[in-house]
This record gives C-alpha cells, structure tokens and sequence, in this order.
C-alpha cells in the first residue's frame, strides 16, 4: 500500500509556501500545517541584530516545529491521513547552517537531531525556486514590518542554501519525491492554470 501524503512546500523567504500550501490543501481537501510567524517573540529582534538573537531564534523555531510535528505524527501521519505543510523539518538546519557558528552550530545540531530523527518525514516536497528579484517582490507585497530591510546577501546565500539542500535530500531520500517549481514564471496566484500544472504533478506521482 502506497503511503499517504505528507507534502511540506518549501523554498527561500517570501517564495509562496503558505499561499501554496494553502492553495494545495483546499483543493485536495487536506488538513494544513501552517507555521505561526506573528506570535515568534525573536524575529524582529534577530532581523536588527543576527549576532545577537540568532540562537534564540533558531531554537524557539526547531521547538516550536518538534511540537508541531510530533502531534501532526499522532493526529494524521499514524492514522494514515493525508496532510500538507508550509515548511520541512530541514529548513532549521538549513537556516541554522547559515546563522549559528562554532560551539553554537555544533550544540544546536546536537539537539537537532536528538529531537527530529524520529519524527516522520513528508514524502513529498514542492519546491519554489525563486531568484532574488522575486523574493523581493514578494517580501515587499506582504509588507511584513520587520523584513523590509533583510539584506540581499542573505536571501542569496539561503537560495543557494535551499539549492544544496534540495540536492542532498534527491542524493540521500529516494523515496522522497521532490517536484520543483519555477517560483518566477509560474504565478499560480493570477493563474489558475498554473496551479492546475502544479496539482496535475501532484497527482501523478501520488
Ligand atoms: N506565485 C505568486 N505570485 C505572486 N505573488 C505571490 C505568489 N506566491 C506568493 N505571493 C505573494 O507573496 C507574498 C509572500 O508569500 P508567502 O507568505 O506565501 O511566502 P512564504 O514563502 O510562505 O514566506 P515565508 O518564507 O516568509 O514564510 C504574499 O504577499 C503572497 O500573496
Ligand atoms: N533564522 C531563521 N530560521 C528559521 O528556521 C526560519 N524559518 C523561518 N524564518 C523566517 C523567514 C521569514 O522572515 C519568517 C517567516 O517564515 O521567518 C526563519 N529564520
């Protein structure tokens, strides 16, 4: 027996994950997974000052996603129930990777991995490949406060990050099934025939 969906959307900040995600499970009439962002007391905080607020933040986000995860595993994963989410576990490695350093880097994968290795993995990912210029866009449209001055630099970086990432999961997880989405030219916002071709891929490798 096949196993059921579990399809994580992800891609560099502002790609559209939540408005795919959300997109996705109305029209497949899954349960939605959604990360809370305006309740994170250190966003605001690490986006005026990286040094000083990055560990804080990278553990109130893996903590926060454990307990997601966990009960996402009870409520559906287990029950064989199908389920779609704006992000994957990876993503605090990926973002961790890239803000932590030395000793820091080194406790926090520790904990990582203590506390996800056993969670289950979606077994579909959908990722937005977006350039520079449309995360940009995108940022400036939702017009989160706090975001508006991220520096170009670190967006670059996370799109390569995201890259690699994408790369290590097609090498190591076979059964992962990975369908990359070309976040510039598809606008499955404005047309509809865009999402079509995105839950037509969907479909087909379910
Ligand atoms: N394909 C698209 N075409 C045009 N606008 C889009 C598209 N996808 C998302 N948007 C818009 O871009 C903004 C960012 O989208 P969204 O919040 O879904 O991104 P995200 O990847 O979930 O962001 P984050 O990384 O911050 O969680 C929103 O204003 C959304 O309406
Ligand atoms: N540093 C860091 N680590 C993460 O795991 C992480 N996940 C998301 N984000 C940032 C991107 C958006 O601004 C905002 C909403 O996704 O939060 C993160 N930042």
């Amino acid at each position: 027996m096949k196993p059921s969906p579990f399809i994580a959307v992800e891609g560099a900040i502002g790609a559209g994950k939540t408005t795919l995600a959300t997109m996705l499970a109305k029209r497949f009439d899954f349960p939605l997974l959604k990360e809370i962002v305006e309740e994170n007391p250190f966003l605001d905080k690490f986006y005026q000052n990286s040094g000083d607020w990055s560990f804080q933040l990278e553990m109130f986000f893996l903590c926060n996603r454990y307990k997601q995860l966990e009960d996402t595993a009870l409520k559906f994963v287990s029950r064989r129930e199908p389920v779609v989410s704006d992000y994957h576990i990876y993503k605090n490695l990926i973002f961790a990777q890239r803000t932590l350093k030395g000793a820091q880097l080194d406790k926090y994968r520790k904990i990582y991995h203590l506390l996800t290795d056993d969670l289950p993995k979606p077994n579909f990912i959908v990722f937005i490949q977006a350039d520079l210029a449309t995360l940009q866009q995108r940022i400036a449209k939702r017009g989160r406060s706090f975001e508006q001055d991220i520096d170009p630099g670190y967006l670059e970086q996370l799109i390569e990050d995201y890259e690699t990432a994408m790369a290590h999961i097609k090498a190591n997880e076979p059964e992962t099934v990975v369908i990359t989405v070309d976040g510039n030219a598809m606008d499955f916002v404005e047309h509809p025939d865009h999402f079509e071709q995105i839950v037509a891929e969907i479909k087909e490798r379910m």
